[in-house]
């Protein structure tokens, strides 16, 4: 740890590996994180038994990962750790089935803290509760460990009843790969609320609609969809690289003048006060329980909204148009790599 940041900060040399040595983890799910989480700390030594559904299609996947698999409730009996790594609205419903096998002195660790926040789980007394919260989606988790880099995540502790939640927390960070890029302490509440905002504002949804609406911008003004595709959606991922690798300055260092003078004064009219005044509004909805209320309600009504925006976004032209042109990458029809063999949701 440094003490140059505003928060504590931790890297490899700050976990102690025998915080986890011998335990054994208990990842439930083998999905996004699931799937990453139970390779990475295979990898790094740990015992880990995977907890899935007797009817789920990842039980083989899993097994033929080398990973021993069992019911969640077995496998959390089993663990000293319970990695809670299924889609967050199930997750009450697992927790009810796998509670009678967390034991005193036992983990339930989190990489979102949603159903603690939002008071969906009411963890036993006797048991510490933390989360490792990974800041990337799970695929890429997995190929950054097998690449020796490393991805940044968040440590927080909601119960440390042993008062070793903190230092197991970090050797399993460790052992996912996260010390590697660096661990930030937060809290259960400041995890839930800025992950959900950024998801919403800026990562996933902010992004894909401002690329659909350049897309649509173009295309509705009789420019091909094609060059609408590469020019919105693909070199998107060049630029976020080179923002990636050295900030905002390399990605204005590697276009040209003319990009940067056009991007510094038109952007913001693009992108304006407007748009962050949604963003204060969205926040608000995270903060004041509002999203969540919602997204718990869409769940119990069979998920209506999801299922209409879900498939209407599938459904847009950027994909079909996407899909075709990505087919016809030279490097397209290479070996799959791992993350896109890995275990999708069932
Ligand atoms: N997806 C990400 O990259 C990401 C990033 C950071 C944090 N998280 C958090 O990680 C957790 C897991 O999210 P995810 O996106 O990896 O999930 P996912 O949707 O990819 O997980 C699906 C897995 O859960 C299993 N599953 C579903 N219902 C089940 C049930 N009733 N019983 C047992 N298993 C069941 C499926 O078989 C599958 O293996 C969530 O708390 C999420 O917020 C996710
Ligand atoms: C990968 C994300 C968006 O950062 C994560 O928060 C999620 O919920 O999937
Ligand atoms: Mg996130
Ligand atoms: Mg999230």
């Amino acid at each position: 740890m440094t003490d140059e940041f505003t928060v504590p900060v931790y890297y490899d040399d700050d976990a102690d590996s025998d915080a986890i040595a011998g335990k054994t983890v208990a990842v439930l799910g083998y999905g996004s994180q699931g799937h990453a989480h139970a390779q990475n700390l295979d990898d790094s030594g740990i015992d880990v038994i995977v907890g899935l559904r007797k009817d789920s299609d990842s039980w083989a996947q899993a097994e033929n990962d080398g990973l021993r698999v069992a019911t969640p409730d077995d496998a959390a009996a089993e663990a000293d750790i319970v990695s809670m790594l299924v889609p967050d609205t199930v997750q009450p419903a697992v927790f009810e089935a796998i509670s009678d096998g967390l034991e005193e002195g036992d983990t339930l660790q989190f990489a979102h803290g949603f159903n603690i926040h939002y008071n969906q789980i009411h963890p036993p007394e006797g048991v510490d509760v933390t989360m490792i919260a990974p800041k990337t989606p799970g695929h890429l988790l997995r190929r950054n460990y097998v690449e020796d880099t490393g991805t940044p995540a968040l440590l927080a502790v909601y119960q440390n009843e042993t008062g070793g939640a903190k230092a197991e927390a970090l050797a399993y960070a460790q052992a996912i790969g996260c010390t590697r890029a660096g661990v930030v302490e937060t809290t259960f509440r400041e995890e839930v609320e800025t992950d959900l905002f950024g998801e919403q504002a800026v990562l996933c949804g902010g992004i894909t609609s401002l690329i659909k609406k350049g897309y649509e911008t173009l295309v509705d003004a009789g420019y091909s969809p094609e060059m609408a595709y590469f020019e919105c959606l693909n070199e998107m991922k060049l630029i976020v690289d080179l923002m990636y690798e050295g900030g905002m300055a390399e990605m204005w260092n590697s276009v040209s003048d003319t990009a940067e003078y056009g991007g510094l004064a038109v952007g913001p009219e693009i992108v304006g006060e407007g748009v962050r005044e949604n963003m204060d509004e969205a926040l608000e909805a995270v903060q004041n329980g509002e999203f969540a209320r919602e997204w718990i309600a869409e769940n119990q009504a069979g998920r209506p909204s999801y299922t209409q925006l879900h498939a209407a976004d599938r459904n847009h032209d950027i994909e079909e148009v996407g899909s075709r042109l990505r087919a016809l990458f030279s490097w397209a029809d290479e070996e799959p790599t791992e993350e896109a063999e890995a275990p999708a949701d069932d």
